[in-house]
């Protein structure tokens, strides 16, 4: 095999911004001519954000578990079997939201992989206003800590969220945790992309020290068959017990036809028409701490219409 494959690792808490970094960085790279590949791992059982990967990325979907456990080693030969099968030029993994760097990391330089990847670094997305408002768990805000500790380099997005002087403190914030990383504001994760590309590793993997604590995330999925008035679920979903980090899903709407991506990320809820006329399934991930689900699933089914 003539040349090492890039290794990118995308991270950073659910909905900040990985896979909206994640598809500019697919136009990017393509635009340049490289074979890429992409590894995508999701808690849970089905995989909402592959839908942005174009057709002609060599894609592998690790779902239901987390690659810096569960599937370590699952990310590993994976990782071995898209080397060994495809000419490519860069992988990028996009880790989940709750991931463990170091342990990734691992995978990535397992003895049967690291001759032929060359770990490039660990990009870490950070939504703004959930990091300076910080209403969280604590072993979350560790995480959240950890992953920009861990960082070559750091994308402070969602900036439109936050204020000018905040952002000054939230940069000034991030710089004192992570010095080395390159560290970059943005919306929509829109940068530019070639500071990426210079970003070198700077950590090695002997930086066992740091506690494995876990997330207790509750992942589970529910089937949305009739259409959803936006504006009841927007407002229903803010009245649920628990923590409710993330849900995402396709559905359709009681007020416009066609099929709708439903993003919902720390308080935000978005919805976008579906370009592409694939036959997505009509349900909803749903990811959080101490949630009820079946208060969740009887909200979700006030909230649809009859046909
Ligand atoms: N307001 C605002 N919304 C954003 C920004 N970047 C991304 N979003 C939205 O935030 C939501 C989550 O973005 P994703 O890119 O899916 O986040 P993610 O980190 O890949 O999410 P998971 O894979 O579930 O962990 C989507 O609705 C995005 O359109 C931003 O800078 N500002």
């Amino acid at each position: 095999m003539a040349n090492k494959i890039d290794i990118y690792i995308l991270s950073g808490f659910l909905g900040s911004g990985k896979s909206t970094l994640l598809a500019r960085l697919l136009e990017f790279e393509q635009y340049q001519g490289r074979k890429l590949g992409v590894i995508m791992n999701e808690m849970g059982e089905k995989s909402i954000d592959s839908a942005i990967v174009p057709g002609d990325v060599t894609l592998k979907e690790l779902l239901n578990g987390c690659i810096c456990c569960s599937l370590q080693g699952t990310l590993s030969s994976q990782m071995k079997d898209m080397a060994d099968t495809y000419e490519l030029d860069a992988i990028y993994i996009e880790s989940t939201g709750a991931a463990h760097l170091i342990e990734v990391v691992d995978a990535c330089t397992h003895l049967s992989i690291v001759h032929n990847v060359d770990l490039k670094g660990i990009v870490t997305v950070v939504n703004a206003k959930q990091w300076l408002e910080g209403r969280m768990s604590g072993k979350l805000k560790k995480l959240l800590k950890e992953q920009v500790k861990h960082a070559d380099a750091i994308i402070v997005n969602k900036i439109d969220t936050i204020d000018e002087i905040e952002k000054d403190g939230l940069m000034e914030g991030i710089r004192t945790i992570n010095p080395e990383a390159v560290r970059i504001p943005a919306v929509f994760a829109d940068i530019d992309l070639s500071r990426l590309q210079s970003i070198k590793r700077k950590h090695t993997s002997q930086e066992h020290t740091h506690e494995h604590y876990h997330l207790h995330l509750h992942t589970f999925t529910v089937s949305v068959k009739n259409p959803v008035n936006r504006i009841q679920l927007e407002k229903k979903l803010m009245e649920v017990s628990g923590q409710l980090y993330r849900a995402k899903g396709f559905v359709r709407l009681d007020e416009t036809p066609g099929l709708h991506l439903f993003n919902y990320s720390y308080g935000v809820t978005m919805y976008e028409r579906c370009r592409q006329q694939k036959d997505y399934t009509t349900e909803l991930v749903f990811i959080g701490e101490n949630l009820n689900e079946e208060q969740i699933k009887t909200t979700v089914s006030e909230c649809q219409t009859n046909e």
